[in-house]
């Protein structure tokens, strides 16, 4: 990451927040308190009739980060980032670029690239004519390395003269890259870029994604509903729900200390233990009132129950749980437990448990206590 890149918390109230107002919407307006270099967005609001699909958002951009907006199905991520770039009208809020107003800016000329799911590249036109669509004028030459720059940098170095329909998705998801990269727009708005592909070549590119917006410096806004593409990607990621930004952290500290229970099972904290059923596996500490012990992936693990504790140096005790149904993966087999709540949990077992019952253990290092509901911010 380029030093200074990243986002800063938003400013607990800024100007013109909260109201779509008719206070001179001229787009040149002069930079004001509480709007610093980059983005600002304050009470960024987006109605489709009686859906509130963005509500009141205010965030912060700094020059070189990059911002996943994270959430499930509906929550809001679209539509905040087609707000963000003029695609969208608001019915309140304001979006600044260093301080200025270009919230009745039109899209095209905000200074913002848009890339979205299909690529949307020109069928009759060839790979370096999609490129060098949205170049600044150059000189033949110029404009000529400066596609080949391009292409080259996500991984397509020669192929010019490729026609757009001779391309794969994933090839054409580059174009698109290069071209939405080449009029090196001050903010890269990302629409789900991946989430046409399979899962392979998603993997692959996430790769090119990343190394390409850290290899330009590109400031950019990153929608997905795929965790692992978001904290590949983002060096901060927001978690979207209901429209609200529930919490805003870097990848690190979203993982380890989700705001709320809902925040914990998207990212995939599996399952949430209520006080009875942690007691009676033995966690050690209290857990605080409206809080639930998230696991994490691996963090409940289950072994045959006729080979006992192996807690002295492991962690929690464990406590023997009636098994259901045993799946296999890649290096490691699911069991169904029955929870003394009588809910239902998967553990991990290096190996399939024979029987009726398992001992089933906490892994100390992977459960956090999470509230059960954080308010958004
Ligand atoms: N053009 C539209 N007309 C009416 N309602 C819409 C429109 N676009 C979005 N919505 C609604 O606004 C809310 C937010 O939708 P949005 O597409 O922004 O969510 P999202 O998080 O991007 O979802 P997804 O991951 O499914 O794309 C949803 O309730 C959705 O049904």
């Amino acid at each position: 990451m380029r030093p200074g890149a990243g986002e800063v918390p938003a400013a607990t109230d800024g100007p013109g927040a909260g109201g779509q107002d008719g206070d001179g919407l001229d787009g040149e307006g002069a930079a004001e308190r509480g709007s610093g270099p980059g983005l600002t967005v304050r009470g960024l609001t987006v109605r489709f009739g009686a859906t509130v699909a963005v509500d009141a958002v205010d965030l912060d951009l700094l020059p070189g980060g990059i911002l996943a907006l994270l959430g499930a199905s509906g929550s809001g991520k679209s539509s905040l980032l087609r707000g963000i770039a003029g695609l969208e009208p608001l019915a309140a809020g304001r979006v600044r670029w260093d301080g200025v107003d270009v919230t009745a800016v039109p899209v095209h000329k905000r200074g913002f690239g848009v890339m979205f799911q299909d690529g949307q590249l020109f069928p009759h036109r060839d790979v370096g004519g999609n490129v060098a669509y949205g170049l600044p004028a150059l000189g033949g030459r110029g404009r000529a390395r400066r596609v080949a720059e391009l292409l080259d940098l996500v991984g397509l170095a020669g192929f010019e003269r490729r026609a757009i329909t001779s391309l794969s998705g994933g090839q054409a998801q580059r174009v698109a890259l290069a071209r939405a990269l080449a009029p090196q727009p001050r903010l890269l708005l990302l629409d789900e870029p991946l989430s046409a592909l399979d899962r392979a070549l998603r993997e692959h590119l996430v790769g090119v994604l990343r190394s390409t917006l850290r290899a330009t410096g590109t400031t950019a806004i990153y929608v997905t509903h795929d965790q692992d593409e978001a904290f590949a990607v983002a060096d901060r990621i927001a978690m979207l729900r209901d429209g609200a930004i529930v919490q805003l952290d870097s990848p690190e500290r979203l993982w380890h200390a989700p705001a709320d229970a809902g925040v914990a099972a998207f990212l995939g904290y599996a399952p949430l233990l209520g006080e009875q059923d942690a007691a009676a596996l033995g966690w050690p500490d209290p857990i605080p009132p409206e809080h639930v012990l998230a696991v994490a992936p691996g963090g409940l693990i289950a072994r045959p129950a006729d080979q006992g504790d192996d807690s002295a140096d492991a962690g929690p005790a464990g406590a023997i749980l009636a098994i259901g149904e045993q799946i296999d993966h890649r290096g490691y087999v699911t069991v169904e437990v029955e929870l003394p709540s009588r809910t239902r949990a998967e553990a991990q077992a290096s190996h399939r448990v024979a029987g009726e019952t398992a001992y089933v253990r906490l892994v100390a290092g992977r459960c956090v206590a999470v509230p059960r509901v954080a308010q958004p911010r």
